[in-house]
């Protein structure tokens, strides 16, 4: 069975204003599957319809068109059934009220009919003291640590994480993928949207990837790099960096980005171009004194995919 499925889907939103209302397409007929038991990578710039792909998940929003299925349901006729089986940590929600963060965690557990110890899951989320403050008083990663300590409550079956790593430390982002990896493992499928690159390339076994509402990659990242032409990264340290150079290197084919900083140039580019392009800098005035290549980032290849299309 799969965790997620999307058929379909298409989401319009009107918008209405002074001078009339008019339409955004915020996901063009989008199909997915999120398969059971997977970590899934959801990736998109700023607009691509991330959330608002969640919110269809949760049935806060419901599709123009297309079905949506979860855990096996269907969230328009069904979603009651798999409520209780998801645990989700929302982007930019914060608990709110004179509660303290046992508090919010206990009435989760209540909530969800589960017998968690609220104690095991404040520590496993590292809150052990702010947890008796109210959360009013709660930092942006303590109240991160919180809501994601809300959403492991009952053990779900699929974990949704929109953005999780929003304001935590590097220890609490390491939590933050120690406790993916163990969900997984206990038979959770994690679903979670991120800027964080890093943190993807680290714990997902797939990742999507949304442009403009439309989904222009669905893979492994291994595979995304090949499917990508066996591309690859070479950083030329030089002793200057002569810029009509640069210029050349850039219409060189297969050379897909270029950065310059200080004396130092990174080359996104394909296998075949990876020679012609540092032959380019030996070529020349300036010194080479280093030259080093590396596999392409996930980073890379989101620009890669995401680039130039409108938004
Ligand atoms: N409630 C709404 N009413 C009107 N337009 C909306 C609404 N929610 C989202 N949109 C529009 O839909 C598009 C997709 O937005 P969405 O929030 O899903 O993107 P996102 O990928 O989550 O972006 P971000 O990375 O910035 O959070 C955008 O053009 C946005 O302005």
């Amino acid at each position: 069975m799969s965790a997620i499925e999307l058929r379909g889907v298409t989401k319009r939103y009107e918008r209405f204003g002074l001078f009339g209302s008019r339409s955004v397409t915020a996901l063009r007929d989008v199909d997915l599957t999120v398969r059971s038991g997977e970590i899934f990578g959801f990736l998109g710039p700023n607009g691509a319809g991330k959330s608002t792909t969640i919110d269809l998940l949760l049935d806060y929003a419901a599709p123009t068109a297309g079905s949506v299925r979860v855990l096996g349901h269907d969230v328009a006729t069904d979603g009651a059934a798999v409520r209780d089986r998801i645990g989700v940590l929302p982007d930019g929600y914060g608990p709110i009220g004179e509660r303290t963060g046992r508090e919010h965690v206990e009435f989760a557990i209540d909530a969800k009919g589960a017998d968690d110890d609220p104690d095991d899951l404040i520590e496993r989320v590292g809150m052990t003291g702010p947890a008796e403050y109210p959360v009013t008083e709660y930092s942006k990663g303590m109240t991160q640590r919180l809501v994601l300590a809300v959403a492991l409550a009952g053990d779900p079956d699929l974990l949704i994480l929109d953005e999780p790593s929003t304001g935590l430390d590097p220890n609490g982002a390491r939590t933050m993928r120690r406790i993916v990896r163990e969900e997984n493992e206990r038979g959770a499928t994690v679903f979670f949207s991120s800027h964080i690159m890093e943190q993807v390339e680290a714990v997902c076994d797939r990742v999507a990837i949304l442009d403009g509402g439309e989904l222009v990659a669905v893979d492994a990242i291994d595979a995304l790099r090949e499917s990508a032409g066996g591309s690859a990264a070479v950083t030329v340290d030089l002793s200057s960096v002569p810029a009509d150079v640069v210029d050349y290197v850039r219409s060189i084919e297969g050379v897909v980005g270029i950065e310059t900083n200080g004396t130092s140039v990174t080359i996104a580019c394909d296998d075949a171009a990876k020679a012609p392009v540092v032959a380019a800098f030996h070529d020349s005035p300036a010194t080479v004194t280093d030259v080093t290549t590396s596999e392409t980032s996930l980073e890379d290849l989101f620009e890669r995919y995401t680039r130039g299309v409108a938004q």
